[in-house]
């Protein structure tokens, strides 16, 4: 059965003061409130990683990701941090393919496929995001758009490879900008890309694979759009830098 998961993107967020506080506080709640099987994973920036890591402890349900690898193992790429660094400090998730790098860091999806080939080889797991702007979406093309990306950058996985990769589905449009896709649009598009992954990968693994989506998630919404049946979760920006929000996403299932 497919995992529920809850991942949140600080993105370039909190002082070191401020990530522990947060990380303290949702480390507690998890402990202390009723969470029903659902896997939350911390995303900060990479200095937080390893005081954050010291925070979660061995609680178990709290996990740590990065937001970002190299495509590179190694070397003279001076501000890169490879995979191998990430998992040797513990890290056990990895985000790539954020629409945030592929816009601003021009990272293609021929880029995005070695960075998760990269990140499988040293035992990270990938949370490979994928959406469309806004003009594909009013165009109508953003299906077709959004398996492209999981085709050009997933479909050379083997597929006990891909059974690692978690996907996170962002449409542009709906992310920091309060427009939230509508839970019937996130379930459309999540089914498309359950049978778009059979189709390659197959039924069983297709089945087995957690999609989350992002994009304005929040409280108030999270409860009608976990509810539909592809949706196994969500990656959180904005609402994963208050402890109390964060929370409640994750017990909104
Ligand atoms: O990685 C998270 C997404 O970009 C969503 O961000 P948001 O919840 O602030 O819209």
């Amino acid at each position: 059965m497919r995992k529920k998961i809850v991942a949140g993107n600080w993105k370039m967020n909190m002082t070191f003061e401020e990530g522990q506080i947060l990380t303290s506080e949702i480390v507690n709640m998890y402990k202390d409130e009723n969470v029903n099987d659902v896997i939350a994973i911390l995303n900060p920036p990479f200095p937080h990683l390893f005081p954050v890591k010291k925070l979660i402890g061995d609680v178990a349900g709290v996990s740590i990701g990065a937001q970002n690898c190299s495509d590179k193992e190694s070397g003279a790429f001076t501000g890169e941090v490879s995979a191998k660094i990430l998992a040797s400090f513990g890290v056990e998730y990895v985000i790539i393919g954020h629409s945030e790098r592929r816009e601003y860091f021009n990272e293609d999806n021929e880029l995005l496929a070695t960075k998760v080939k990269t990140a499988l080889a040293n035992g990270l797991k990938p949370i490979f995001c994928c959406g469309e702007s806004l003009d594909i979406r009013t165009a109508g093309t953003h299906e077709p758009n959004v398996k492209f990306q999981l085709t050009q950058s997933l479909f050379d996985l083997s597929p006990e490879d891909f059974s690692k990769v978690i996907i996170a589905y962002e449409p542009i449009w709906a992310i920091g900008t309060g427009k939230t896709a509508t839970a019937d649009q996130a379930q459309e598009m999540h089914a498309a890309l359950r049978r778009h992954i059979a189709s390659k990968f197959g039924k069983e693994i297709a089945d087995n694979t957690s999609i989350l989506y992002g994009g304005s998630c929040n409280p108030k919404n999270a409860q009608e759009i976990f509810s539909k049946a592809d949706v196994d979760g969500g990656l959180i920006g904005g609402a994963s830098l208050k402890s109390r929000d964060f929370m409640d996403i994750i017990k909104s299932f």
